[in-house]
């Protein structure tokens, strides 16, 4: 419970009608969950407007109304208007909440790939050096060893402050945290105290919710334009934008790489299906992560836990140790010797970063078959541009669904097959249906083969049309792997 006078001291308020002393027994930005006694938030979204549902919300019992407009509303309401309701949303959750990020080291990382690999790795690292921690990714959430499903990689602001509250409240020191694109555009992270940012990289993925390459790379900058003095921005200095995200930040800067200069400077020594030998700062470490991209991941975890103020050497010793994150990587072998890697590359860098390391790890001449396909309602650019990629770091691609959602999956194939140049068509198959399309892969690998299954990695259903149908690509492909004969 929280007083309106209280809460409002937390954002930019212009106008002020109505009554100052109204206690509030929740937040709500969804008129759907407003109850007598909640303070209803009308968030301008891609879909609706909820300033259209205030009558409806004060109908419930709505006392307290946060707008960017002047509303008529009874007298005994209260209507506060702020300059941008999102940001007015993240700002109230966080006072509402008793300011969470305060109490915890808060590091939020941001990038188009490796976002969820390396806030699981700092979640596993602290946990490990002895520290109860919080995760907010897009597999889990996680408030030490406790499991909270994840609807979003970054969740709303509301959900967001109630569960770094419930960190807070359970006694986690830290916690890491997935900052995508949208969040930051939709000031879901408004608010937030951060102990530091990383940027782990940008390449092509969203155009359809940002519009430009430009202003995704202008969306993430934000989140580094927003940090504090006191604050640690950790660049990847062989993005090309990496320098550009922390243009106009006022946090210290620190680099990782592993081409140019940098503060935390990786090494790769050997890469296998065993894992990944390389240096940091000159420092021998093994890792059981997979392919140079996670050499990155490597190197922003380090660097992190440093710019933390952890022990170099402990951190390294348990770095060693830890587990790649579920659906990224994951690899199994059939009797007959055919290997399967599961991987959640879903976008062309990604899908292009995992093929090189296959291409690379791979001890014979095998074949690499790939089966691939692309979500519906999301960027559709890169459809045509991750079935080139594929045909041209495969032997055989099988084009098919991954999470259709309001779209026609035959229609998103087509897309896709449009990026397939005349000079590779023979090597491509279009499946449909998914579990068909690794059916045919498993029954076209001949041992030693390996079969790349891309863009679902942990995920398990499929969404077509709203529905999330069970769907696991590597219980699937395990599945098959037992039917064939030795
Ligand atoms: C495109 C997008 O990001 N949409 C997010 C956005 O929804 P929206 O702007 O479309 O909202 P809207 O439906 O127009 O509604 C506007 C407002 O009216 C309210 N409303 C709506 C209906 C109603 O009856 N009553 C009502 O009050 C809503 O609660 C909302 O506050 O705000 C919602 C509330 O925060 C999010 O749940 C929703 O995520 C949708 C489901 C989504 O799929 N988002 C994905 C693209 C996303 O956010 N992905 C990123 C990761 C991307 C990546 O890097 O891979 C993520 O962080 O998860
Ligand atoms: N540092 C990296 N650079 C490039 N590609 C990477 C990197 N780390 C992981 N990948 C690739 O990207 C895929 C997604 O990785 P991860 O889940 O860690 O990224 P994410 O940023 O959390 O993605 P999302 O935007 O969906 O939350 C992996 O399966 C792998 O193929
Ligand atoms: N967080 C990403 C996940 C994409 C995963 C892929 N399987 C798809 O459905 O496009 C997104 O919401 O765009
Ligand atoms: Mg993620």
């Amino acid at each position: 419970m929280k007083t309106v006078n209280e809460l409002a001291k937390a954002t930019e308020i212009t106008q002020w009608i109505g009554p100052t002393d109204v206690v509030v027994s929740a937040l709500v930005s969804d008129s759907r969950k407003a109850l007598a006694g909640t303070l209803f938030i009308a968030v301008k979204g891609t879909q609706v407007d909820a300033h259209d549902f205030i009558s409806q919300v004060i109908e419930k019992g709505c006392r307290v109304i946060v707008a960017e407009r002047v509303i008529e509303v009874p007298e005994h309401v209260t209507v506060l208007v702020v300059p941008n309701s999102a940001l007015a949303l993240g700002e109230l959750a966080h006072a509402f909440y008793d300011y969470p990020s305060r109490s915890l080291e808060l590091v939020g990382v941001t990038g188009t790939n490796g976002k969820t690999t390396t806030t699981t790795l700092l979640h596993d690292l602290y946990t490990e050096l002895g520290y109860k921690v919080g995760l907010l990714s897009t597999v889990v959430n996680l408030i030490g060893k406790e499991v909270i499903p994840s609807t979003h990689t970054t969740p709303d602001q509301i959900a967001l402050n109630a569960l770094l509250a419930d960190m807070v409240d359970q006694g986690c020191s830290h916690c890491f945290m997935e900052v995508s694109s949208h969040a930051i555009s939709q000031h879901r992270i408004a608010g937030l105290v951060f102990k530091g940012g990383a940027f782990t990289n940008i390449t092509h993925d969203h155009l359809d919710y940002h519009g430009t390459f430009k202003e995704y790379i202008a969306a993430k900058k934000t989140f580094f334009d927003e940090l504090k003095k006191d604050a640690f921005a950790l660049v990847n200095a062989d993005d090309k934008n990496g320098m550009v995200m922390v243009q106009n930040t006022k946090a210290k800067v620190s680099t990782f790489g592993l081409k140019t200069h940098a503060d935390f400077k990786a090494k790769v020594l050997e890469n296998s299906f065993s894992g990944l030998l390389l240096t940091i700062n000159g420092i021998e470490l093994w890792t059981r992560l997979i392919g140079d991209f996670n050499a990155y991941n490597i190197a922003t975890v380090y660097g992190i836990s440093q710019l933390l103020g952890s022990d170099s050497t402990e951190v390294l010793t348990v770095l060693s140790k830890l587990e790649a994150v579920d659906g990224r990587f994951q690899f199994t072998k059939s009797e007959t010797d055919i290997t399967a890697v599961v991987d959640y590359a879903h976008t062309p860098d990604a899908l292009e970063n995992v093929l090189k390391t296959i291409e690379n790890i791979r001890t014979r001449n095998e074949q690499v078959i790939t089966v691939v396909g692309c979500g519906g309602d999301r960027d559709a650019l890169k459809r045509p541009e991750m079935a080139r990629i594929a045909c041209e770091l495969s032997n055989k691609v099988i084009l098919t669904s991954d999470n259709p959602r309001t779209e026609d999956p035959a229609e998103i194939l087509k897309q896709m097959e449009a990026g397939v140049g005349a000079h590779q068509s023979m090597k491509v198959l279009t499946i449909l249906d998914r579990d068909q399309a690794i059916k045919t892969a498993v029954s076209l690998a001949q041992p030693k083969d390996i079969i790349l299954i891309a863009g679902k990695g942990h995920e398990k259903y499929q969404d077509i049309n709203g529905v999330k149908h069970p769907f696991d690509d590597f219980d699937v492909v395990k599945n098959y792997f037992t039917k064939l004969k030795k």
